[in-house]
């Protein structure tokens, strides 16, 4: 019998016995599950709140209670409302939807939070300032900060309700912004005894996944309502420190827990192939020994590292002759297939190069209040091209005369049915709609690439669709930004001006960059973030690593590849990043390193026993 078949894939259930024992209604008690990349957190977490509902579903409904879940992600929370079926006593929930639910309403105590925390933060400007240069950019943008906030003092008792979306851009006046409200809930957790009362009254239960990067400061405060409640309330928090990637997290968490806290582990790995699981035990190695086990019946598995040259000329070329390497080492073509794979890239514009979109994403991407909604695809300026002269597009393309008419009746004014109504001549009226598409629709006759502008200006001449509020100064000029300068505040004319310029460069770009941005903003394409991967897992893996092209400070892999010593900030940062990038993988993994000094990348790698020395390639494979 070999070792490997000597293992028993259920040795972690013992885990979910532990946790179930926790989760009693009438003698709770908290616990602190970590574990390793693929362990089974989430399907613990699932198993317990089954556990729950089926025990003392009952009991929380008669009571009004519900189990309190904080997931990371939006997407998070759908996929485990799915799994439990929407049950209604459990509720989840982002941290941000989380901790505005406990203090939405509280207007009068959030106000006076923001009058000692305004009056804070000017008085540290104003600090900072004194001893900073003046005429700089920093020193302006101070300025700018502490009129800003002087006036938002000052006009807070005209506030009556305070407004904030956990999805939102929060704007205006009355919004709070997403780390208020975070810092609020955590400073009504710590100080209110009533507001910990409702939140152990609420939920009697609270469970936390990825909690290593859940707020520091709410989850001090969710340490302190444990410990004065922890006869009724149980607090439950999964993840795994290797994974922290985010700086909001507490550093230690796990450290010091209070005597009454279970600790369930868990030792297999049920997601990556054996191979991986070597790797990823090396990279965890240094920083606390966790070695984690394959299951009996995993796959050998593949991992490689290919080193690349960082001037590289075409990039997305070596990638894929990267991919090929790939589906004839593993003998799976579907390699070679982009839909079948997942590449990770660090940042977004590392994904609109490669898709062809760059233009349009790097002009909106600057003006900070369109990154949500770019990013989402929710930006009314990006829908009006998305969802209205995309289809349009498509179906002419496409010769489909019923869905160019349909397209047209559903959303053109000139179509709208008063228009219809009360036209003197309905057949003019069709005619001019008619003519509207072929003027639109010529602007692609001889294989031309028309830009955004040029459809806008064509719209805007011929309204066949009305053109969203955002794009409306450029079509009217008379509109201009004069008008905002003449009254406006400083602050607005700047994020005026910034938008207005952010419009023009992206109305300058190509109208086909539309197709591949929507496919990724969408999830349907093969690229995604390290950080984005989070929690999921994906057959095939190729990680993209290429500092200069990134541009960020937080993460450096020429660093982590023998750049540093180990221990330096960075290094560890992008040690767990590395970790959580390679631990997606449930069959083979491809590492691609772009290095203005492979050999040194080769020699590290090496010498730490991460890859044997056939498993690094250095060079484009193939050239
Ligand atoms: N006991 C088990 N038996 C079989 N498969 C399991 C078991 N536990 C987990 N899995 C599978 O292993 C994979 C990883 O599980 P899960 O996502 O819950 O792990 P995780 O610890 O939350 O991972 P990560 O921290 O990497 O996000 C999933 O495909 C899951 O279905």
């Amino acid at each position: 019998m070999t070792a490997a078949s000597m293992i028993n894939n259920d040795m972690d259930s013992s885990a979910d016995e532990e946790i179930a024992g926790c989760l009693d209604l009438s003698s709770p008690k908290s616990f602190f599950l970590f574990a390793g990349a693929g362990s089974g957190k989430t399907r613990s977490l699932v198993k317990a709140l089954d556990h729950v509902r089926r025990t003392f579903g009952e009991t929380l409904r008669f009571r009004g209670q519900r189990v309190g879940v904080i997931t990371y992600t939006n997407a998070a929370c759908d996929e485990i409302n799915r799994r439990l079926e929407f049950d209604s006593t459990v509720e989840v929930s982002t941290i941000h939807s989380f901790a505005w639910s406990l203090i939405s309403g509280l207007n009068h105590d959030i106000r006076e939070w923001l009058r000692t925390n305004l009056a804070a933060e000017i008085e540290e400007l104003k600090a900072l300032e004194a001893k900073g240069r003046s005429g700089t950019k920093a020193s302006a943008e101070r300025i700018s900060k502490i009129a800003s906030k002087g006036k938002r003092l000052a006009n807070l008792n005209t506030v009556r309700r305070f407004v904030y979306s956990p999805t939102g851009d929060n704007r205006g006046r009355d919004a709070l912004n997403h780390s208020e409200v975070i810092k609020i809930s955590a400073t009504f957790l710590q100080t209110k005894p009533i507001m910990q009362s409702i939140l152990v009254g609420r939920y009697p239960i609270l469970l936390i996944d990825e909690s290593q990067d859940t707020n520091k400061l709410l989850i001090d405060a969710l340490f302190t309502v444990q410990s004065i409640h922890r006869e009724s309330f149980a607090l439950g928090l999964l993840g795994d420190m290797m994974q922290r990637i985010y700086s909001d997290g507490k550093e230690g968490l796990g450290q010091n827990l209070p005597d009454d806290w279970a600790t369930p582990g868990k030792r297999l790995n049920h997601r990556c192939p054996k191979r991986v699981i070597g790797l990823i035990n090396k990279v965890r190695q240094t920083v606390d020994g966790q070695e984690q086990i394959p299951r009996s019946d995993s796959a050998e598995g593949w991992v490689r590292l290919f080193v690349l040259p960082g001037d590289t000329a075409d990039k997305p070329a070596a990638e894929r002759a990267v991919a090929q390497y790939m589906a004839e080492l593993t003998g799976d073509n579907d390699w070679t297939s982009s839909a079948a794979c997942k590449s990770l890239i660090l940042e977004h514009r590392m994904a609109a190069r490669r898709m062809g979109f760059l233009e349009m994403f790097v002009a909106l991407h600057q003006v900070e209040s369109f990154r949500t909604g770019l990013l989402d695809g929710s930006l009314p300026l990006v829908r009006f091209f998305s969802e209205q002269i995309l289809p349009l597009v498509r179906a002419q393309q496409l010769d489909d005369r019923f869905a160019v008419a349909r397209i047209v009746r559903e959303s053109s004014p000139l179509l709208s049915g008063d228009k219809l109504r009360y036209a003197e001549d309905q057949t003019m009226q069709l005619r001019h709609a008619r003519e509207a598409i072929s003027s639109l629709l010529s602007l692609w006759h001889t294989d031309a690439s028309p830009t955004f502008g040029e459809i806008l200006g064509n719209i805007a001449a011929s309204g066949l669709f009305a053109v969203p509020e955002a794009l409306r100064p450029t079509v009217d000029r008379d509109v201009s930004l004069s008008a905002v300068e003449e009254d406006g505040e400083l602050d607005e004319v700047n994020r005026q001006t910034e938008k207005a310029k952010a419009i023009e460069e992206f109305l300058a770009a190509p109208f086909s960059q539309i197709e591949p941005y929507v496919t990724y903003v969408s999830g349907k394409a093969h690229f995604d973030t390290h950080q984005g991967v989070k929690g999921l897992e994906f057959p095939r893996v190729m990680v993209i690593m290429d500092d200069t092209e990134a541009r960020g400070f937080l993460f450096s892999y020429d660093k982590l590849f023998g750049g540093k010593e180990a221990g330096d900030t960075s290094v560890e940062s992008t040690r767990r990043l590395f970790y959580v990038t390679c631990s997606r993988a449930e069959n083979s993994l491809a590492l691609v390193a772009y290095s203005i000094q492979p050999d040194r990348v080769r020699q590290f790698v090496l010498k730490e026993g991460w890859f044997e020395s056939e498993e690094v390639i250095v060079g484009i494979p193939g050239h």
